[in-house]
């Protein structure tokens, strides 16, 4: 349901929606509202947590953010997320929508340490954001919806976390609402996670009468006694259980304590041993901070998730959940990150994403993984090859920055002036320095290997899965044309997975994305944010085309320009290979490869590369198609270009020859639904050409495991939503590209064509 009504959200449909359009506050941002400036300066790298906060939508991230920087000081009013005025979802399509599109990088400070926390959108269509703020943390905390335990799109951000071996933190969110179920929470982490629950709290009351927790290592009892509709939940009380409780809270809490002490000694030798030396005769006497300290060792070897709970919008239990963040998940120096001792204390800093501002520039938000950043200083930048200029240094405080002299290891860093930076470059202090780091690593791997080269010193990047759907975009006039490139080009340096091509045939621009919601936030900014209104095409799957047959051909060029003659003779062999592995590739058979200068094996494997650009079916890129270069004969005096041109020309007519068959986007659909309605899901899947692959039982619901075409899952979230009355939810994503049969690429083309 709460996926459906995202999506729902994403039509500027639901009333939540409505509601935003009509807040209009300001949400200036001034320094004077930092609570202290010193706190600004670069903290001990052990007091810092580079953290992010990741959950299914709607579980409560930003509700829980801005709780955080409510209770650490650095705002002064609570943030609402249905009032459109909270600090982390700053741009303004995220405040009317209410859902989190962008990571925004938020620093601020929690008992002496430093938490630079990354707020990470939930829906599919931004998994690439998930994933870069991923590979920057240290890390996590997962928030749910008590009353839902683990959903669909937790699923997906958990497995994330888990490749990058991030340790986490749970925080079971919405302990106020009625349905909310701690057992049902902890059991669906254990079930669907696999992960070991560690919880350390137990609450007190249920639903409304939900007020406070009871800590499990201290046994101190933590009360939230709101007074009023805006009590903002500051002030709470702590205090040790006694006698005066209630004999079943007593219990419980018992109870839970006893299995915690027992759970940690399991998972940890060190306090197991603890335990039976010092402790044998009372278990239940072992200090508390010796208690979390095994809890921490847990965490960080991820053998076990400590669990909280409370309730963000209620404003109980946020307190304790930074206490969490400090005890729990490690500061940088606690994790392992391979490359950065090449660099020893040489700058080493990765860029994990860029933002547009219209005054500044592109900002680039940077993670420092050793060394020390200064603004204005030179940096190289490893990927790009090139030097660049900072002009300044910032703490990223969402949509407000504050400028800082300099900044160490271990932090997130904004910055201004690196213009040719884009997400996933390495950025480091000189040419000098990198080869520096090459040497070391080159030594450290033994003579041997050839390791010591360009991409053992580059962090890397984040992968840019292909886009599935595209669509033609179009100025209102001719005269925006070029104000539309330059947002189209600004845009895809924020985000690598917007891709943007001209048509050749129609000259028209073409977006490609990642979803329908993709494309349509990326529609709006344009709107908004460069003041363009646009029109889009209607929305169509990227197809990818593939050969049927083996086919040779051969082809010469004779062409005069001016006083030149350029005659080349090529003769070259197509056929298909395995297109599940995706790629094309190419070769020249040996004595091709003996006679040609680099300069024409260049021309002609750009001649073979810009034909897989376009099949000669549709004109969609070619997956699985192998070229041999059977012969080149090029006369003096003919240009590379005209080699290109000749190569081209001669692709096109052998992958002709060779038969074209279109293929279709798969997508691996997962769907929770309940029990009764699979059979309606179920039917629903059967008209979409979608094929079942698994059932699986979730508690009470059914999980649909299914591959499907992409072109038949147009506008599915609607309809999902009708069928199931809001009550399913489903994750999509690529699966691989399939050959359509004949019947269905049939339709395809006559409806390209216009004939149908
Ligand atoms: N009952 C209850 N509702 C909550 C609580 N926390 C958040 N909510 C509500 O849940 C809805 C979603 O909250 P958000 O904070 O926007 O959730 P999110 O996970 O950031 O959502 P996305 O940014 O869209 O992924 C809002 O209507 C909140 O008011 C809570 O503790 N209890």
């Amino acid at each position: 349901m709460v996926w459906a009504r995202y999506l729902l959200t994403a039509g500027l449909q639901s009333c939540r929606c409505r509601m935003r359009y009509h807040v209009k506050r300001h949400y200036g941002f001034i320094p004077d509202d930092v609570k202290s400036l010193r706190a600004l300066v670069n903290p001990d790298i052990s007091k810092i947590r580079n953290i992010g906060i990741m959950a299914h939508i709607d579980a409560g991230k930003t509700t829980t953010t801005e709780r955080m920087l409510y209770y650490s000081g650095y705002t002064r009013a609570l943030g609402d997320v249905d009032d459109g005025d909270t600090v982390t979802d700053f741009m303004a399509q995220e405040r009317e929508r209410g859902i989190t599109i962008q990571s925004a990088a938020v620093t601020f400070d929690w008992r002496s340490h430093r938490i630079n926390l990354i707020d990470t959108p939930g829906h599919v269509d931004f998994t690439l954001e998930v994933e870069r703020a991923l590979r920057v943390l240290d890390g996590a905390v997962a928030v749910f919806d008590a009353s839902a335990g683990v959903e669909a799109q937790t699923l997906t951000v958990w497995r994330q976390a888990e490749k990058h071996h991030i340790p986490c933190v749970c925080f079971l969110n919405k302990m106020d609402k009625p349905a909310a179920n701690l057992s049902f929470s902890i059991e669906s982490i254990r079930q669907k996670l696999k992960a070991n629950p560690v919880l350390l709290q137990i609450p007190v009351g249920s639903g409304k009468n939900f007020t406070g927790v009871v800590d499990l290592l201290t046994n101190q009892k933590l009360i939230w006694k709101i007074k009023s509709m805006g009590d903002d939940g500051r002030m709470f009380e702590s205090k040790p259980l006694d006698q005066s409780d209630e004999p079943e809270l007593m219990q419980e809490v018992n109870e839970a304590r006893a299995a915690l002490i027992e759970q940690v000694a399991d998972l940890d030798d060190e306090f197991a041993e603890l335990l039976l030396t010092d402790f044998s005769d009372n278990f239940d006497a072992v200090p508390p901070v010796k208690l979390q300290e095994a809890v921490r060792r847990l965490t960080l070897a991820r053998k076990g998730v400590p669990v909280l709970c409370g309730s963000s919008l209620r404003n109980k239990g946020v307190q304790p959940l930074l206490d969490a963040i400090i005890a729990y998940l490690p500061a940088p120096n606690e994790r392992h990150h391979d490359l950065v001792r090449w660099y020893k204390d040489d700058l080493c800093a990765l860029a994990f994403k860029v933002l547009h501002d219209k005054q500044r520039g592109p900002l680039v938000f940077l993670r420092i993984y050793s060394g020390t950043l200064k603004p204005q200083t030179a940096v190289h930048n490893i990927n790009r090859n090139s030097i660049e200029r900072m002009s300044r240094l910032l703490v990223p405080f969402a949509d407000q920055n504050v400028e800082i002299p300099s900044m160490t290891a271990g932090n997130i860093a904004l910055t201004v002036g690196l213009k040719q930076t884009v997400t996933g470059d390495t950025i480091v202090s000189s040419k000098a320095s990198a080869a520096a780091a090459a040497r070391r690593a080159h030594s450290d791997n033994g003579a041997g290997e050839k390791r010591g080269d360009h991409a053992t010193v580059v962090l890397s990047g984040v992968e840019v899965p292909d886009p599935v759907f595209f669509c033609t975009i179009e100025p209102p006039t001719m005269a925006k044309q070029a104000d539309l490139e330059n947002a189209l080009n600004c845009l895809q340096r924020e985000d690598p997975s917007l891709k943007v091509r001209v048509d050749p045939d129609s000259g028209q621009t073409v977006l490609c994305g990642m979803g329908e919601l993709h494309i349509e936030i990326i529609h709006d900014r344009i709107r908004r944010e460069y003041g363009i209104e646009t029109d889009l095409g209607p929305l169509q799957v990227a197809y990818r085309e593939t050969v049927l047959h083996e086919a040779s051909t051969a082809d010469t060029l004779d062409r005069t320009f001016g006083e030149r003659r350029h005659v080349v003779t090529v003769e070259l062999g197509v056929r298909p290979v395995d297109s599940a592995s995706g790629s094309c590739d190419f070769a020249f058979t040996e004595e091709v490869e003996g006679k040609l200068s680099q300069e024409m094996k260049d021309a002609v494997e750009n001649g073979v590369q810009s034909s897989y650009l376009q099949g000669p079916l549709l004109g969609y890129p070619l997956l699985g198609v192998t070229t041999l270069i059977h012969s080149v004969n090029i006369e003096p005096g003919t240009s590379p270009a005209m080699v290109s041109a000749c190569v081209s020309r001669c692709m096109d007519k052998a992958l002709r020859l060779a038969g074209g068959q279109v293929l279709e986007p798969v997508m691996s659909l997962e769907v929770t639904v309940e029990e009764e309605q699979l059979g309606s899901v179920l039917g629903d899947l059967a008209q979409r050409r979608g094929t079942v692959r698994d059932i699986q039982s979730r508690h009470d619901n059914k999980v649909l495991l299914a591959t499907v075409p992409l072109a038949e899952m147009m506008g599915y979230s609607t309809i999902l939503r009708t069928i199931t009355s809001g009550n399913a939810t489903f994750s999509l994503e690529l699966d691989t590209y399939k050959a359509m049969n004949p019947q269905d690429q049939n339709t395809l083309l006559k409806r390209v064509a216009g004939l149908l």
